[in-house]
């Protein structure tokens, strides 16, 4: 069955628009346009969609207040959102009806913005943030306090981090990656939409060119400083660092069990200082990351997906500088620790002074932040030469529910 917007309205399937959710997992389409030979993936499973889906080349990002103090409200938003996250992501329609096919007297219970566009592997993704468990006073809002994950916390400061608060934090977030910002846009939109009196959108974020690869079979994109940015993030092929450093295992925190089969998503945006960094020699900006920048190799040698040698001698000290952005975070460095990182460029028009407001807008998944995250953001601010370039101006943290089961709806088992 081929599921389009369109092909639902004209009713090529003899259903009505949006009713019609993917089961198969990963739907091939006749002509998706890239490289994944895939339209669309399942909304349920083990774990959620948007992880380890191979990277869509578009984000829109939302992060939401929770505005109500009714349990059973918050509830059912999350039963909606479920239903039509289920609906959007198999190329439906927001709301069972759809945007042109209901009552004329009645808003439309979809926007109307993806008619005719495909699924585009639109995938959602659902968190959330410490303010769901208890707000900044510690009042237990929903009577969720006590399966409080540990580690679910806003993220300290970090040295010179600019955080603007009114980018940073929220009580949920959705993660919506396509392949078309039309259709990313739209579901975030919708989301809103049906969350109106019981959420409210804090920010949101749109960003391009992914910035980082989940899978073997993509190529390693790049970022605003012209450098590829993914190459040793966690593959989905990696089966056993996929478990060692992506998914809670059960017994991780017996208080937040309902996390098991879940992660933490990392979020900061980070403002870069491209005209600045344009203004420097390749050696220097190869020099700040410790890779080359044409094939993205190591400064030590060989490919890019070669082990990289922290050791090796050059002329003032290792060939990859001990403050290089590589050197760093590697895992060597940082008790072994790695991360699946999922992050995107932006552009957000200019600044006062006729700089672009551009950078990357990080997201990495981990199992454990307090170990996998947060070590290594304190030894880039302390340590990382390419801080000079880079200004935080967002952050988050959320705990990534597992994945939705059949009739269950998104974060079930935390309300269980
Ligand atoms: C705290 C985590 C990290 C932040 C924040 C971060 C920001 C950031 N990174 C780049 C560019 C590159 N990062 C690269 C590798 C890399 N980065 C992190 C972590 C953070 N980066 C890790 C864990 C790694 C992998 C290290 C390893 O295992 O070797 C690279 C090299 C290519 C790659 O492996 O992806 C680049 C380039 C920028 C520009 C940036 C902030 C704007
Ligand atoms: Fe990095």
């Amino acid at each position: 069955m081929k599921i389009t917007r369109r092909g639902l309205m004209t009713g090529t399937t003899g259903l009505a628009a949006g009713a019609v959710v993917g089961a198969a997992a990963g739907v091939a389409t006749e002509r998706s346009g890239d490289s994944t030979g895939v339209a669309s993936y399942p909304f349920r499973g083990a774990h959620q969609q948007g992880i380890l889906t191979p990277v869509q080349d578009r984000l829109h990002f939302a992060a939401f207040d929770v505005t109500t103090t009714d349990r059973a409200a918050l509830v059912r938003l999350l039963q909606d959102w479920t239903e039509a996250a289920e609906r959007m992501v198999a190329g439906g329609s927001a709301g069972p009806v759809g945007p042109v096919e209901g009552d004329d007297r009645l808003p439309p219970d979809d926007t109307g913005e993806a008619i005719g566009l495909p699924a585009s592997r639109l995938t959602l993704t659902f968190g959330f943030g410490p303010g769901l468990f208890s707000d900044a006073d510690g009042e237990d809002r929903f009577g969720l306090a006590d399966r409080r994950p540990k580690a679910l916390r806003p993220l300290p400061h970090f040295a010179s981090d600019a955080i603007d608060e009114a980018r940073s934090g929220g009580d949920l977030c959705v993660q919506a990656c396509a392949d078309d910002p039309q259709v990313a846009v739209h579901a975030i939109r919708n989301l809103a939409r049906i969350g109106m009196g019981t959420v409210a959108v804090r920010w949101s974020q749109l960003g391009f060119g992914r910035t980082s690869s989940t899978s073997r079979s993509q190529a390693t994109p790049r970022n605003l400083f012209g450098f590829k940015d993914g190459t040793a993030s966690v593959k989905s092929e990696e089966r056993d660092a996929i478990e060692e450093f992506v998914w809670v295992a059960p017994g991780d925190d017996p208080r937040a069990e309902w996390l098991a089969g879940g992660s933490y998503l990392a979020a900061r945006r980070i403002n870069m200082r491209i005209e600045t960094w344009d203004r420097q020699s390749l050696r220097t900006q190869e020099e700040l990351v410790g890779r080359t920048k044409s094939s993205g190799a190591p400064l030590s040698g060989g490919d890019e997906f070669d082990e990289m040698d922290l050791e090796m001698p050059g002329r003032d000290g290792p060939v990859v500088p001990v403050d290089s952005h590589v050197a760093v975070v590697h895992p060597d460095n940082n008790g072994g620790v790695r991360m699946l990182r999922r992050g995107y460029n932006f552009v957000d028009g200019s600044d006062v002074l006729g700089g672009m407001d551009s950078g990357l807008f990080f997201v990495a998944f981990v199992r454990d932040p307090d170990t996998h995250f947060i070590p290594l953001q304190s030894a880039m601010a302390k340590q990382d030469a390419l801080m000079e370039y880079l200004k935080f101006t967002g952050s988050a943290l959320f705990a990534v529910p597992p994945g939705v089961r059949p009739g269950e709806f998104v974060g079930q088992a935390l309300f269980a």
